[in-house]
């Protein structure tokens, strides 16, 4: 279990975690939902430990530090390296030994030209074929299909169900439920600061209904459009 006790993130005076207690099973893939500034990412950070907050984290003490894989909702790149020199440098980092960066470009990318000339979509797919040279026991992984094509995505979420054949801990933001529903065993709803509910498989489509009804169909109720007048 990650447990979670007391957990509070505040910059300057807002609160973004609101003493949050709560668990997670391993060897599952968590989603995290929660509408935009909802604490996502925070929350991520916080788990992932590159953001200080006050209260108890605890993951199992078997999870090696080194074996945390983490993909940010906007990930950095040196100016001016290619494709295949980011992931020779991230190799490099981890004194991993592969090489042969081909092998693991599932995402067929131009590894040999400039990130600069990528596209959102491939910064995300580059960013994400990093994670897959070595081996993790826990990803977190902050809108990871941000961008992506479809292909990408049917590509990252099969990838996503092996991870977890082999018995890895996923978590996984974002503020799609239909993309979190194809992959994830439960989902976390973050709202207000604390996590309001888990939602479980069989309850996926309902909570996708109330969520779509909340969050689109309020919203465009509100618009009031007038019927078109001819001049
Ligand atoms: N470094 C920071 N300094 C100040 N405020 C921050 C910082 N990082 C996040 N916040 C604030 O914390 C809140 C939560 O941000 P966060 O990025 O965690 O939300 P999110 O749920 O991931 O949002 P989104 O879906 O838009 O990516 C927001 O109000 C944001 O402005």
């Amino acid at each position: 279990m990650i447990i979670l006790k007391n957990v509070c993130k505040k910059f300057g005076g807002k609160v973004v975690l609101n003493n949050i207690s709560w668990s997670f099973k391993e060897r599952m893939i968590h989603g995290i939902i929660g509408r935009n500034g909802a604490g996502k990412s925070t929350f991520i950070k916080c788990l992932v430990g590159i953001e200080k907050y006050e209260g108890l984290i605890s993951i199992p003490k078997n999870f090696d530090k080194r074996r945390i894989a983490y993909l940010p909702t906007e990930p950095f790149f040196f100016k001016r390296i290619t494709g295949r020199e980011y992931l020779k440098f991230i190799s490099n980092s981890r004194k991993s030994i592969r090489q042969d960066f081909d092998e693991v470009n599932l995402f067929e990318l131009p590894l040999d030209i400039y990130i600069d000339s990528y596209s959102t979509g491939m910064k995300k797919k580059l960013a994400f074929t990093s994670l897959l040279m070595d081996e993790f026991q826990i990803y977190f992984l902050d809108e990871p299909f941000n961008g992506v094509d479809m292909e990408g995505r049917l590509l990252i979420q099969e990838i996503l169900k092996k991870l977890n054949e082999l018995g890895k801990t996923v978590f996984i933001s974002s503020h799609i439920v239909t993309y979190l529903s194809e992959v994830c065993q439960e989902i976390h709803y973050l709202n207000n600061g604390i996590f309001e509910e888990t939602i479980h498989k069989e309850n996926f489509k309902e909570f996708q209904e109330n969520w779509n009804s909340q969050t689109i169909n309020a919203q465009i109720s509100k618009l009031n459009f007038g019927p078109f007048k001819e001049k």
